[in-house]
């Protein structure tokens, strides 16, 4: 990619852009000027791309045919066979279609991206082959992992396992999806605000939302720095403990990773919760969308609970009910500079900067209208708020979340964890393809005030299935202390072994 000289019109114009006035003579001067900045991108043109080695060989992506994807879930079936040995030996995994996974499509749920092969692997792909898994495939998300259902994807809605009229929760949907109907063992979701937890509530899957951080981010499609996180999905608390163990950990390219503390998060599994303290988060219930059905389910969720000899007792964070809030600018402004106007990077950080997903993001800016409602509607107050506010609102957001995180924080001195129901409602009935805006707007972001503020907090939130209302699973969360995802996978496979939730 060849850089040229900018001509006079190109200088003029560039110039205008940016409240410069130039005469003529100014132009050409400064084009003059300009041939040393042209040589030293030439020359960081003509070096090699440093990325890391693609280490095991896969075969190509193939969609699968209708009756094999009934659902919906899968974007493309490819079998990628990791080492011999491994704590993932004999486990099947599936990637969010916002994972890297070098020489398979990858399309994000945009069509916008269709046709685009990464070149790189996701750490978090490494680390799942190195440990012996086997990845078989990639599955569907919401477009740009913007939305909490699953209506958004550019090659049409993913079903509910248990009632495929439903959402499945988004945006992770068809990492859920899988794993629910047991066509993989395990799925890599994504979460920025609540995307790996809301579709394993309405799924009836496990999903962790790590610590921020916790889990490298490198070599998947972020939307903001500061919310971005990966985790795994699975069907029962000891698979996601295992599966974090593999995932956690630096790897010396993500700038989100400060501060880390990895921990054995299988010895967390089979320990005694007697004389342990749960906080149940009043604000977490009765929220104005709230079904009393899903609020009662995860109250007698305490109860069994307190049968197993955990202290459980109501306590209140009223800042709680502003985490969604404050999570708005970051989200939207994020977004919008990172995702979008920054070709899915942005700048002023170290990073792996996957050049070639760059290359062909940026041309977003020719088929925006090809977007989902629900990220053309944040973009367009995004880049409302910018042009006319600045940067204000997302950065008093920022500082507002050492508040928040604090207001978490000085309870979790007190208790082992947080605990409130994921979502407040159970899977909604999926938008039909004459949905108005405003339905596909509110199926959009209806379900994320328990998820979504501790994604800007950072704290670790479990989402555990149990129990079920007219048939369809309800997830309850547990929330805990910065890097101690151990105590919430001790007091969620307790209350796992405890019952079959399906007839809680
Ligand atoms: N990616 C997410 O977690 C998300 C969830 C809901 C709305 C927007 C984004």
């Amino acid at each position: 990619m060849a850089v040229r000289l900018p001509n006079d019109a190109q200088i003029a114009d560039v110039a205008e852009r940016i409240g410069l006035s130039l005469s003529p003579e100014d132009v050409s001067s400064i084009k003059g000027l300009l041939g040393g900045y042209v040589a030293a991108y030439n020359k960081v043109d003509r070096m090699i791309d440093p990325l890391p080695v693609v280490k095991y060989p896969r075969t190509p992506g193939v969609q699968p045919p209708k009756a094999e994807n009934p659902l919906n879930a899968w974007y493309v079936k490819s079998t990628v066979p990791g080492a011999p040995e491994g704590k993932l030996k004999g486990k099947t995994v599936v990637l969010k279609d916002n994972v890297m996974l070098a020489g398979v499509p990858m399309m994000n749920g945009s069509s916008t991206l269709e046709g685009y092969i990464p070149n790189v692997d996701a750490t978090l792909v490494t680390r799942l082959l190195d440990a012996g898994a086997t990845i078989v495939g990639k599955a569907h998300c919401e477009c740009f992992c913007m939305s909490c259902g699953s209506h958004t994807s550019a090659l049409g809605p993913v079903c509910n396992p248990y009632d495929p009229s439903r959402s499945a929760g988004g945006s992770s949907s068809g990492s859920a999806v899988l794993v629910s109907k047991g066509e993989v063992d395990m799925a890599i979701g994504g979460d920025q605000g609540g995307s790996i937890r809301m579709p394993s509530a309405f799924c009836g899957t496990v999903g962790m939302k790590p610590t921020h951080g916790l889990v490298p981010y490198t070599g998947v499609v972020p939307i903001e720095i500061t919310v971005d996180h990966a985790g795994p999905i699975t069907k029962t608390v000891a698979d996601s403990a295992l599966m974090l163990e593999v995932l956690a950990g630096p790897d010396g390219y993500d700038c989100r990773q400060i501060g880390v503390k990895t921990a054995p998060y299988t010895e967390a599994l089979g320990k005694p919760v007697k004389g342990m303290k749960v906080a149940l988060l009043k604000e977490g219930f009765g929220h104005p969308q709230s079904e009393a059905a899903v609020d009662d389910t995860v109250r007698a969720a305490a109860k069994r609970l307190e049968a197993l000899g955990v202290i459980v007792e109501e306590v209140s964070i009223p800042m709680h009910l502003d985490g969604p809030d404050i999570w708005t600018p970051i989200g939207l402004q994020g977004l919008m500079q990172t995702m979008m106007l920054g070709d899915g990077y942005g700048t002023s950080r170290q990073d792996l900067y996957v050049t070639s997903f760059m290359d062909v993001h940026r041309g977003w800016r020719e088929r925006a209208d090809e977007l989902s409602e629900t990220l053309k509607l944040a973009m367009i107050f995004a880049q409302f708020a910018d042009d006319e506010y600045g940067k204000r609102f997302y950065g008093k957001a920022h500082n507002l979340t050492y508040a928040l995180r604090a207001a978490y924080d000085a309870v979790l001195a007190d208790y082992d964890a947080l605990l409130m129901p994921t979502v407040p409602k159970v899977a909604t009935p999926l938008p039909g393809p004459d949905a108005s805006r405003e339905e596909i707007i509110a199926r959009g972001f209806d379900i994320l005030p328990n998820t979504a503020p501790f994604d800007i907090s950072h704290h670790p939130a479990l989402s555990v299935p149990c129990g079920m209302v007219d048939g369809l699973p309800v997830g309850m969360m547990l929330v805990g202390k910065l890097w101690d995802e151990s105590t919430l996978y001790t007091l969620g496979d307790a209350f796992e072994k405890s019952g079959d939730w399906k007839s809680f």
